[in-house]
């Protein structure tokens, strides 16, 4: 069964964590995005250089700003941090749930093209994988369970519960499942 904050018509495809642990509680929810090109049986992924996340590999993304869709702001993000323009698809949504943060609701996005320069930013450093090489080992440790959703392009919804300990985030139950019906709301303005 999905857990709480995810549509209830989903099939399991990857789950993990005791089960005697419940979901964390409800909070305040916080819109982001994340961005991937898909080109060429490769990946491109961005070192990032500071903020949440930092020091890990990731796609090119951030927060929602008001009267922002989040289809958007991912095409800012994108353009803001490796300096490019493409189109772009949903691909599926990341819950991230951290007990005294807001919910991290992520849309994902997915392009197999794009156009302008590939350019490293203050955020980002952009690099290529081939898709049997991705570096999971230095990602959010929930990533490997839907990157591979999305390179084989099959729609997601997902939620990941982490802990912060001494200043780390540290995993402690992950959920995704996948659904033909997630993500058709995605012009809706976003106001706060
Ligand atoms: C399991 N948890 C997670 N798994 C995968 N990806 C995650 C994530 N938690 C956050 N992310 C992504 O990390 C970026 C943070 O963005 P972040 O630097 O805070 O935003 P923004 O660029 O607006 O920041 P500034 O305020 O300008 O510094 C953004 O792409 C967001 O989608």
């Amino acid at each position: 069964m999905s857990p709480p904050g995810l549509p209830s018509d989903l099939r399991e495809v990857a789950a993990w964590g005791s089960s005697s642990d419940d979901w964390f509680p409800p909070a305040e929810i916080r819109y982001y995005t994340n961005a991937f090109i898909v080109k060429d049986n490769r990946i491109l992924l961005g070192y990032k250089k500071r903020g949440l996340g930092i020091h890990k590999y990731n796609g090119f993304g951030g927060k929602v700003e008001p009267s922002e869709s989040p289809l958007d702001a991912a095409q800012r993000e994108l353009q803001e941090e490796a300096g490019i323009t493409a189109p772009l698809a949903h691909a599926g949504t990341l819950l991230f749930v951290v007990p005294g943060e807001k919910w991290a609701h992520i849309d994902i996005f997915r392009a197999e093209d794009y156009t302008g320069a590939i350019t490293e930013s203050d955020e980002m450093r952009p690099e290529w994988f081939d898709q049997d090489n991705v570096p999971f080992d230095n990602m959010w440790e929930s990533d490997r369970h839907w990157l591979p959703l999305l390179l084989t392009n099959q729609r997601f919804s997902a939620r990941a519960d982490f802990v912060k300990e001494g200043g780390q985030y540290v995993p402690r139950r992950w959920w995704v499942g996948i659904s033909e019906t997630i993500g058709h709301n995605l012009s809706q303005k976003v106001t706060k």
